[in-house]
């Protein structure tokens, strides 16, 4: 055995340690280490023998060996903003009925009946079907080249809704915003260059030194994964601090109903999406920052052959998104396997953790909570956003992690997963433990 006692840390929650070599692969009881090459390549592995003051590794101690004390990165605030109209969904069917949205005879029926299906009693929108008809009416005009209406409208609203979210979760962390490091914007609703990462350096102040980048159409898993991106960036240096931000307005890309009154999808779309941006800042708490999620585990997958489940394509009458019937089963079936991968090296099971799911829809939410045997609390925060503001795509996971940090330990549960489904089928997953203050 050799000692490694002149490479001194104090071992609080787990110490991180770098080095030249994945060498130490050591799995005896002790402390959990994670051990990071320079080419950033990282592995886990276990201390033999730990005390407060002496770390010891058997097998292969790699040369260079460089202690970090790190604490895992953390969710140190976090921020939502949803547009001013709502509309409640008993009077949707109305709405979208009248006679120059030139919906079919017999659409009000069907969306009426698809609105009471949908678990949605309220959902936000930026601008209200008369706003966009007034001025842009090609987009109520099944087929009718609008992209360009609809991006427009993207630009005018996308910016206030990312500010005020951003705004809020900065406020939250607390921080000087000069110590901003990374900004990545996701949007699957909306494009434009320079895009709001750029325009938000500016409207909040920030560094003009950030990186930044905006990441568009990736799906409504894209908060999830944002949050993976940061947990990599943020253990990469403990003086990063990264900002994500997550904005979606689908009411800018809603389709009509067509005439001859074929598109089912187009209507399922323009019932369950809903407008909201959120936004969180993450990094290595220093010693006056304190998480309320430390960022444990990050995990994504594909569901194989399912390319045709969720798919979404730019055309010249806007984004003409797909939803397969299958969906809830597909995302249902593969739910409890890829759970089970994320959840078992840490001992825990599906009872013990609260399900932070995509609110994507009710049947996805009820097929879950059956094949994975859920107690009804663990999908409640899930429910309750859906219920009060629809799908509102890559945003939606911040309000529901904002629900279970508001309501507090759940039913004594120290663990939470954020969890993501979007296109083809893919899943993401973080392993949260939960800091309560
Ligand atoms: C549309 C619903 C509200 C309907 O609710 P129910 O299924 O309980 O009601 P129901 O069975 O009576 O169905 C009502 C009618 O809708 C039709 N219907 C249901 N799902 C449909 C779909 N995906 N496309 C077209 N039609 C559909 C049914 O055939 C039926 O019509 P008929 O009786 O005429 O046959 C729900 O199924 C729903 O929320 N589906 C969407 C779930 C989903 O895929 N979410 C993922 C979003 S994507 C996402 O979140 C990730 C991402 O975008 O990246």
């Amino acid at each position: 055995m050799k000692s490694l006692s002149d490479l001194v840390v104090q071992n609080g929650n787990g110490v991180h340690v770098r080095c030249r070599d994945d060498g130490l692969k050591d799995t005896k009881a002790g402390i959990e280490i994670k051990i990071m090459s320079d080419l950033g390549t990282e592995s886990n592995g276990v201390a033999a023998h730990t005390n407060t003051n002496d770390i010891r590794c058997e097998g292969y101690v790699p040369y260079a060996v460089k202690l970090v004390e790190q604490r895992p990165p953390g969710i140190l605030g976090m921020g939502t903003a949803n547009p001013p109209h709502t509309y409640k969904m008993d009077e949707f069917a109305k709405i979208l009925a009248k006679p120059e949205f030139n919906g079919p005879p017999g659409a009000e029926v069907f969306v009426d009946r698809i609105c009471k299906a949908s678990g949605i009693k309220k959902k936000h929108t930026a601008v209200t079907a008369d706003e966009v008809y007034a001025g842009y009416p090609n987009i109520y005009n099944f087929g009718e080249p609008s992209l360009d209406d609809r991006f427009k409208l993207f630009e005018k609203q996308g910016m206030n809704i990312s500010i005020e979210c951003s705004e809020r979760a900065l406020k939250d962390w607390g921080g000087d915003r000069s110590a901003i490091t990374h900004l990545i914007v996701f949007s699957s609703t909306g494009m434009l260059t320079p895009a709001i990462d750029y325009r938000l350096l500016e409207a909040l102040n920030l560094s003009p030194n950030v990186k930044h980048y905006f990441v568009s159409f990736l799906g409504c898993h894209g908060g999830v994964i944002g949050l993976r991106t940061a947990c990599e960036i943020a253990e990469a240096d403990p003086k990063h601090r990264v900002l994500i931000v997550c904005t979606e307005l689908s009411s800018v890309q809603a389709q009509n109903i067509d005439p001859a009154f074929t598109r089912l999808n187009n209507i399922v779309t323009l019932t369950i999406f809903g407008d909201g941006a959120g936004a969180v800042v993450v990094g290595q708490p220093s010693k006056t920052e304190v998480p309320f999620f430390e960022m444990i585990r990050c995990k994504s997958t594909i569901i194989p052959n399912t390319s045709k489940s969720i798919s979404v394509m730019i055309t010249q009458h806007g984004l003409d998104a797909n939803l397969e019937k299958d969906v809830p089963k597909n995302v249902s079936s593969s739910t409890g396997v890829f759970m089970k991968s994320l959840l078992d090296e840490f001992g825990l099971d599906f009872a013990s953790v609260g399900w932070a799911a995509h609110p994507g829809g009710k049947p996805i939410l009820d097929a879950i909570e059956k094949v994975c045997g859920l107690l009804p609390d663990q999908l409640e925060n899930s429910r309750s956003v859906l219920e009060n503001k629809g799908n509102m795509s890559s945003a939606s996971v911040f309000f529901v992690l904002d629900e279970f940090r508001k309501k507090g330990r759940v039913a004594g549960r120290d663990w939470t997963v954020a969890l993501g489904f979007g296109p083809g089928i893919s899943i993401e997953g973080v392993l949260l433990r939960n800091i309560y203050h």
